[in-house]
């Protein structure tokens, strides 16, 4: 006899933070193309929110749609359909969705929305998979679905999939976006993006400070050289406080040690750039909503 779901009806909320890469180094090219990285994710507490329904009934739902994005290619709709199909389970769900994270700026928005979504679904639909076999099953999804599966700021290897746990200062950004869209596939495609990176030896990570010279992002590096509107945001920040793009951009952090100063530097910005303050997590929040149900 199967004990029934009690999850069934209920909506609860699920947080789905964005991330940002304190260093990306590209150490090779694997023969698919793929690349290969070094680079060091940590979360911030600045995020979408997700709302879950069970449903006796197999649909899934994305009661909101997001502008520009068809529900079928929606990360959230594919994460459910997935871990539908591997799981066999009879259950569905209506999922609405609260967006503030911009997207295509290298914050993970939309790997970010997948793993909460199976990571979320898992538990309300009682599937009882592995946080290993989540990430393996999201990867299929993106780069980046892995980490925020597993919810530990972390230095990523190979593609993003090899993870180890680290603890970075959990500094106040700045986070700005400069105006113009970047795309993953043109950057890693780009004939002139630096592929040779050394990789770093275990000691280099005996820091808790990643946002010096010892470290940086190649993306950042061709970036800056074809999208003047990064540039020329990058240089400013720089006059203030360390700062460096986030994955293959375009958004940029800027790095202080309270809330105070980086709302003082939002007040300066050039009029016309978007942005948003907040802090560096090494745990993401989804982990806590999680272990509370
Ligand atoms: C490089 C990162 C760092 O966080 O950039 P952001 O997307 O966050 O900016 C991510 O790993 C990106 O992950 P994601 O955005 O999921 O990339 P995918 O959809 O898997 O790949 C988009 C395209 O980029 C290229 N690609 C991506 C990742 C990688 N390690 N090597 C690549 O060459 C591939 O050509 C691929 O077709
Ligand atoms: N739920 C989702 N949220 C954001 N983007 C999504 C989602 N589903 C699909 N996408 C697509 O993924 C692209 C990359 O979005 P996002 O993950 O926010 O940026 P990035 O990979 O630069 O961090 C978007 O431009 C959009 O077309």
């Amino acid at each position: 006899m199967s004990h029934a779901n009690p999850f069934i009806n209920k909506t609860l909320e699920f947080p789905s933070p964005a991330k940002i890469n304190l260093f990306l180094h590209i150490v090779g090219q694997r023969e698919d193309g793929y690349h290969n990285l070094e680079t060091l994710f940590q979360f911030i507490d600045y995020n979408d929110t997700i709302s879950l329904t069970v449903t006796q009934a197999s649909d899934i739902t994305l009661l909101t749609p997001i502008e520009g994005v068809d529900n079928d290619d929606n990360l959230i709709v594919k994460a459910a359909r997935l871990l539908k199909n591997k799981t066999n389970t009879s259950f569905g769900a209506n999922i609405s969705i609260d967006k503030i994270l911009p997207m295509g700026g290298g914050l993970g928005g939309g790997s970010s929305n997948a793993a909460t979504v199976l990571v979320a679904l898992n538990t309300l639909w009682q599937c009882q998979l592995s946080l290993d076999e989540l990430a393996e099953l999201g990867l299929s999804l993106g780069a980046d679905v892995p980490i925020f599966v597993h919810g530990f700021a972390a230095f990523a290897q190979g593609v993003g999939e090899q993870l180890s746990m680290i603890e970075p200062q959990e500094s106040w950004y700045l986070i700005t976006k400069p105006e113009c869209s970047i795309s993953t596939q043109q950057v890693f495609t780009a004939k002139d993006l630096p592929r040779n990176t050394k990789k770093l030896s275990p000691s280099a990570l005996k820091t808790r400070d990643f946002i010096n010279k010892n470290f940086h992002n190649d993306c950042q590096t061709l970036v800056i050289k074809y999208y003047p509107e990064v540039a020329k945001l990058l240089a400013w920040l720089l006059e203030y406080a360390p700062s460096r793009m986030t994955g293959t951009g375009s958004c940029i952090f800027t790095q202080f040690s309270s809330s105070q100063e980086a709302l003082s530097l939002q007040a300066k910005l050039p009029k016309g750039i978007s942005s948003f303050v907040a802090q560096g997590l090494n745990k993401s929040p989804l982990c806590s909503v999680i272990a509370k149900l």
